[in-house]
């Protein structure tokens, strides 16, 4: 059973990802972050990469993509809020988008 982050998890995983970028939602307990590319090509093939990974560990995002931009939003169904599923997969992402920018 996942559990949603204890308030200790969410100074101390949570507060890095908020520095990052990545906001709390209205009325839902979640994360969004909008990623922006050169052109759909790059914001595409970012996509890819974050779908394969998803598939791997069984955590999909929602997502949003018009040509050079992606808003992704995360959350676990599960625990009908934010778990450490969803921590690391925001690391994920913010990881392979800083390498995307070089
Ligand atoms: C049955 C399957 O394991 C679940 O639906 C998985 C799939 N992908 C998921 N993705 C997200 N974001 N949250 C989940 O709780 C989740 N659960």
């Amino acid at each position: 059973m996942v559990k949603t982050l204890t308030s200790e998890e969410r100074t101390s995983l949570l507060d890095p990802l908020l520095q990052n970028s990545w906001a709390l939602i209205e009325n839902r307990d979640a994360i969004k972050k909008t990623f922006m590319f050169k052109n759909f090509n790059e914001a595409f093939g970012f996509m890819t990469r974050i779908a394969l990974k998803a598939e791997k560990v069984d955590h999909h995002p929602e997502w949003f993509n018009v040509y050079n931009r992606v808003e992704i939003t995360l959350a676990t169904h599960e625990c009908q809020g934010l778990s450490k599923r969803d921590v690391d997969l925001a690391k994920f992402i913010d990881d392979i988008y800083v390498v995307k920018k070089i």
